[in-house]
């Protein structure tokens, strides 16, 4: 028998992550290809906006994928997320050249205030939301923070793409295929901070540490290249990782709900008080899922060189909790 259709809500719709996001979606790469979905898609409620959204849903028709039951445009998030089963909130303003993120965070903060209650007011009970749109650890936390009647876990923060990143560097590093790669991880915030770890990597059982046994490619090449891969891209392209960054949500998506069979996964959740990273942060940490469920993987051994980039990204993380602390309600 056929499925009941899900419905999936995405916002910045219009903007150049969907344009890939919407496609793969539609094409059943996030939920599988045996699953319905109804595409409830947000953009700001502005006619220029509003009139390229009707052109990506025009030509999302012309695609003729059998999985889309229904697709409708919002202007406003009390309709795009009603009764929504899936969130993935990407719409924000993205940095440009030379632009840091903290001078996105009071902006984007407001809007994902309002996206939080509106997914505490109409979305499914269940909701599973992930947070794209930069800043994207504080901005998952504010919607967290602004929706107390739903569960605090069931909204995530995208740190798959620097996960992706870690994974194809070490593969090509040490001349593996990325499939044969297990056990990696990326520790913290969705920014330059973030902490990639390849100590418990293995590649078709052997370790990764050991293969490449060179602390200062890890320090001085690994960890900047994957940390500042969203500049290196901006000053290539001149915009910012758009098909890499939908096909990461893909995966952060693809991966919660349908499991990894027991292999690890990099998600940003709210902490549960693990390896002493406070309650409700939203942290990158290593993770397994299984039924729609994610657990963080326990018990690592946390050498003082990873607890100092550790301790720097959650610092950076609680500076920006503390920026928006007044913002919410
Ligand atoms: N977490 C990650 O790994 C990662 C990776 C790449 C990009 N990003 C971030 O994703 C975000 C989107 O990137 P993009 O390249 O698609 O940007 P974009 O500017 O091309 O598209 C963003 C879209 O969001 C819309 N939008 C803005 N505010 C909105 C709101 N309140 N409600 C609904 N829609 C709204 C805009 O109108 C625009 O169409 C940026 O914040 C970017 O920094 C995150
Ligand atoms: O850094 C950015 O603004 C882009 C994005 O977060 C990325 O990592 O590519």
């Amino acid at each position: 028998m056929a499925k009941a259709p899900l419905r999936v809500a995405v916002s910045g719709a219009a903007g150049q992550i969907s344009y890939s996001l919407l496609f793969r979606i539609a094409n059943g790469d996030m939920l599988g290809k045996d699953q319905p979905v109804i595409l409830q898609l947000l953009e700001i409620p502005d006619e220029k906006a509003q009139k390229a959204l009707q052109g990506v849903m025009m030509e999302i028709n012309d695609c003729a994928f059998p999985l889309v039951a229904e697709m409708t445009a919002h202007g406003d998030p009390m309709t795009a997320f009603k009764d929504c089963d899936v969130a993935v909130l990407v719409g924000a303003r993205p940095r440009g050249p030379g632009m840091e993120r903290s001078d996105l965070l009071q902006a984007n903060a407001k809007i994902f205030t309002a996206q939080g209650k509106a997914l505490d007011a109409v979305a499914s009970r269940n909701v599973k939301v992930l947070v794209v749109g930069n800043p994207a650890n504080t901005n998952a936390y504010i919607a967290m923070k602004s929706a107390p009647n739903l569960p605090a876990k069931n909204f995530t923060a995208m740190l798959r793409l620097d996960h992706n990143r870690a994974l194809s560097q070490v593969a090509a590093k040490i001349g593996k295929p990325i499939a044969s790669l297990e056990k990696l991880c990326v520790w913290g915030n969705h920014s330059p901070t973030m902490h990639a770890d390849y100590r418990f990597a293995t590649t078709d059982g052997a370790s990764v540490k050991d293969l490449i046994n060179d602390q200062v490619w890890n320090k001085e090449v690994f960890l900047p290249t994957v940390g500042k891969r969203g500049a290196a891209i901006i000053e290539a392209r001149g915009l910012s990782s758009a098909a890499s960054a939908a096909s990461a949500a893909i995966d952060h998506v693809h991966d919660w709900l349908l499991g990894t069979n027991g292999k690890w996964t990099t998600m940003g959740v709210p902490s549960d008080g693990s390896y002493g990273i406070p309650e409700g942060i939203m942290f990158g940490f290593p993770v397994t899922t299984e039924n729609g469920e994610y657990k963080i993987v326990q018990g690592l051994e946390i050498d003082a060189f990873t607890q100092e980039g550790i301790n720097k990204t959650l610092a950076e993380l609680e500076g920006e909790r503390d920026a928006v602390k007044d913002l919410l309600g």
